[in-house]
């Protein structure tokens, strides 16, 4: 099927064993589509859960997927299972997604939000290290912290200067809030296994590539609460903003929304991590942004835009107050802080990979959100009669 794949210096892509962890999650269950719709190599997926793979490992009705003999799913935890290293050992490439990786718990749980990041992290690490395998390791955009540009006073036209918030892979600074704030557990936590695995790379010559996502949004992400996660659960904002426009509810805007964030179609990120697999001459040793740019907005222009499409996609009218305003201790609880802006350098990518993102903000949350209505509308429209009904 995938005979004559080349990689970006014309060389023959040979087929390789994947080891992903936590291919159960959102990234994980699209990068394991592409690679068992597009490649010829073999995942062995990892998580706890595989709710969002069920239609890779499962046949919906009579004959087996087409792919059947090249995933393998196992279900273990990573902080206490042994058969970890023998998995890790029968790869050739293990690609580490499993994290805590929602906002809402780095603050009201950060010692499992550490221990998630680092600490479970180790292992990994330090058997690919000794069984000289070659990591991907997703790492985030908020080891970047806060911009420099945000320090300077309001008026200071050096705000507007690129180099006081454009976020660069080998020059920005990691500009993290107090201890008290504990907003920056994750971020920290990732800064430090970012450290260590650059380090085994310089000590002791592991080949790695460490990959910052930059608020990659799409189907399956998080849950909707009450649907299929817990009704009181807060996931990322993408997750957020669709549980309130399917629930006809207004969107919740913490401190104003006033936080600018890029926005990049998950579908147009997993091809960056795609060419980062199969062109490990040019990925590895490298820590790579993956982001689009051009798709800034205040979170504030982000509840407008996404009120006005599931408007479009649903053909139901907005509500008459779309958005209500609501403090971060409201929302999140104490210690929570925000980085105020995301723009990722893309030059290191663009030079190694020659990948660009390609989709607008547009149609990005118009694929995105005809899902959502597909997906849970009926549901919702289920949940909120029962009470009533009963
Ligand atoms: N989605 C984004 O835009 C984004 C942005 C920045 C960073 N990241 C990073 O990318 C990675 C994947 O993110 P995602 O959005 O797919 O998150 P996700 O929560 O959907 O996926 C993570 C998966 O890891 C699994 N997992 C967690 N701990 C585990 C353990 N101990 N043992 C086995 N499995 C475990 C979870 O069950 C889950 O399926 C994370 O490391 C995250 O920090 C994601
Ligand atoms: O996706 C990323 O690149 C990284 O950033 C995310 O952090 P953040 O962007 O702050 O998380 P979201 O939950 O997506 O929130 C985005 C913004 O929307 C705001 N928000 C969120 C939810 C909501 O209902 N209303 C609202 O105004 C938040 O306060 C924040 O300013 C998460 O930390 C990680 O998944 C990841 O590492």
């Amino acid at each position: 099927m995938a005979s004559g794949r080349v990689d970006l210096d014309g060389n023959p892509i040979k087929p390789i064993t994947i080891c992903m962890i936590g291919a159960g999650g959102f990234i994980g269950s699209h990068l394991c589509e592409k690679i068992l719709a597009e490649t010829p190599h073999k995942v062995l997926a990892v998580d706890v859960y595989s709710d969002k793979i069920k239609h890779l490992l499962e046949p919906s009705g009579s004959g087996s997927l087409p792919w059947a003999d090249r995933i393998q799913f196992h279900r273990l935890n990573i902080k206490n299972d042994p058969r970890l290293e023998g998995l890790i050992k029968m790869a050739d490439l293990i690609i580490n997604l499993a994290a805590i990786c929602t906002p809402a718990d780095y603050n009201t749980r950060p010692l499992d939000t550490i221990y998630s990041n680092f600490i479970d992290a180790l292992p990994v690490v330090k058997y690919c290290s000794e069984n000289s395998k070659r990591l991907i390791h997703f790492s985030t955009c908020e080891i970047y912290g806060k911009t420099i540009g945000c320090f300077l006073p309001k008026d200071s036209p050096l705000r507007q200067d690129p180099a006081y918030f454009v976020l660069k892979e080998d020059a920005s600074p990691c500009i993290f809030g107090p201890i008290e704030k504990q907003r920056w557990s994750y971020a920290c936590a990732k800064q430090l296994i970012e450290r260590l695995i650059y380090a085994e790379g310089a000590e002791n010559g592991l080949e790695f590539t460490i990959v910052r996502p930059f608020n990659w949004i799409g189907p399956r992400m998080d849950f909707i609460p009450g649907i299929d996660g817990p009704s009181e659960g807060v996931p990322r904002v993408l997750a957020c903003f669709s549980n309130n426009l399917l629930r006809r509810e207004p969107l919740k805007l913490v401190d104003g929304g006033q936080s600018q964030r890029t926005f990049v179609y998950i579908k147009d990120a997993i091809e960056a991590v795609l060419l980062m697999i199969e062109n490990p001459a040019r990925a590895n040793g490298h820590i790579f942004n993956v982001g689009n740019p051009n798709n800034e907005v205040t979170v504030r222009q982000l509840a407008e835009m996404m009120t006005q499409v599931y408007s479009k996609v649903s053909a139901e009218p907005p509500l008459d107050t779309p958005t209500i305003d609501v403090s971060s201790k409201e929302f999140y609880g104490e210690g929570y802080d925000d980085s105020d802006k995301r723009i990722p350098d893309m030059t290191i990518i663009n030079r190694q990979l020659g990948w660009n993102p390609k989709t607008s903000l547009w149609d990005l949350l118009e694929s995105t959100l005809t899902y959502q209505h597909r997906t849970y509308a009926e549901a919702i429209k289920k949940a909120i009669s029962k009470p009533a009904a009963n």
